[in-house]
């Protein structure tokens, strides 16, 4: 592989006389020679049809600047192996890499969608990659391609949560940050298009829920189709170009798909917030964050919770630490999910207050005495308290 001075000499910026430790080899292979014109030979390789193309473009076949003749293989090609540049090389790629991958944090559906403006939130300088499902962004994480994923969790007016907290469990997951966003839905079309014009309308199941009475009001005859994200639904949009139709989508899509804006301020609700959650292999650290400005993630079973009141001593615990409880949710097993134990309700409980309170620390013993099966799924700063409290 033919390589760059400049990959040769990772630490020298400046005139290539001042790199003393790889000076030598690299003058004795004559590699220096076309060093002044290397700023400008720096060519892309141009992409042919069907076939992969290069990782960097700075080793480039085609740079005959990088060659030496066969007579130098041994004083350079050797004496570079030899005297630990590849080797210097190899740790500084290592580095990069790692660090490239720390700062990769997936969200669920393509650029535009409204999990990609959380992340830019919750994420600033990060690079943000988007996938194709919310299975795909928290796998990313999973397997160290991502350091953290944004998935939205729960929203004002359809207010469920939807996330299955044992996934979290199961991967060992932890969330360690959340972000309120306000949606603001558009109505975006094809350039030239009339919002008159329009019988189709596309989007994410929740963009439409969100705008029912609006699409029912102004389009009461209109095919309406769900897509994985509002973004995919715009991207959609601006590939196949479908006539009459239209998407709801953030204004950003608009941009990026270079899409119309027919309509704004679709959603039914002035007020449309949705609470996404930061997703880590790591819980987050806490250090200098006011732990009365933390929020916690429980999961946790009773064993016979068809007994009344079983929920209320639970409950206690945290009255008793005067820990204010934000969300208390549950959701009955499948049979199947369900045989062999002796409980079928898991409950997933958010409260204020952070694990490294003693009081929080109390209420969870407590807690974890009386169930059956118990996690924590993190602490983390909190934005708001409830959906309601975010303007
Ligand atoms: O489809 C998108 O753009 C998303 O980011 C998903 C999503 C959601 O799942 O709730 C995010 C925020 C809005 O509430 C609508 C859709």
């Amino acid at each position: 592989m033919p390589l760059a001075t400049s990959d040769l000499l990772p630490s020298c910026t400046g005139r290539v006389a001042e790199c003393e430790p790889t000076r030598g080899a690299a003058l004795s292979a004559g590699l220096l020679l076309g060093a002044g014109r290397r700023r400008n030979s720096r060519r892309r390789v141009p992409a042919v049809r069907g076939l992969p193309t290069m990782v960097s473009d700075k080793l480039t076949i085609t740079n005959s600047d990088l060659y030496v003749e066969p007579s130098q293989i041994f004083p350079a090609i050797l004496d570079r192996s030899i005297n630990g540049i590849y080797l210097s090389n190899e740790r500084l790629d290592v580095d990069k890499e790692v660090e490239n991958r720390r700062r990769k944090v997936s969200f669920c559906g393509m650029p535009g969608a409204y999990s990609e403006l959380a992340a830019m939130e919750a994420c600033p300088g990060c690079e943000l990659v988007g996938t194709k499902s919310w299975g795909a962004a928290v796998a990313a994480v999973v397997l160290g391609d991502s350091e953290k994923a944004v998935v939205p969790i729960e929203n004002f007016y359809t207010k469920r949560i939807r996330i299955l907290y044992e996934v979290l469990v199961k991967y060992d997951l932890h969330i360690v940050d959340e972000v309120y966003l306000n949606i603001c839905h558009m109505l975006l079309g094809l350039p030239g298009s009339k919002k008159e014009d329009i019988n189709r309308i596309v989007s994410h199941p929740q963009a439409l829920v969100q705008c029912e009475r609006y699409i029912r009001e102004q389009f009461p005859t209109a095919g309406v189709m769900e897509l994985p994200d509002t973004a995919e639904a715009a991207r959609q949009l601006a590939i196949y170009r479908p006539p009459n139709t239209a998407v709801i989508a953030s204004r950003r899509c608009a941009d990026l798909y270079q899409l119309s804006v027919l309509d704004e301020n679709l959603q039914d609700l002035e007020n449309n917030p949705t609470r996404f959650v930061v997703l880590a292999r790591e819980p987050a650290a806490l250090e200098g964050v006011d732990p009365a400005k933390c929020k916690t993630s429980i999961l946790f079973a009773l064993p016979v919770d068809d007994q009344p009141g079983a929920l209320l001593v639970a409950l206690d615990c945290f009255t008793k630490e005067d820990i204010n409880l934000v969300w208390l949710d549950s959701r009955e097993l499948s049979p199947g999910e369900a045989e062999g134990l002796d409980w079928k309700y898991l409950f997933y409980a958010n409260f204020e207050g952070s694990v490294e309170e003693p009081r929080v620390q109390r209420a969870l013993e407590g807690l974890r005495g009386l169930a059956k099966y118990f996690r924590v799924m993190g602490s983390h700063r909190m934005q708001a308290r409830f959906l309601e409290d975010f303007p």
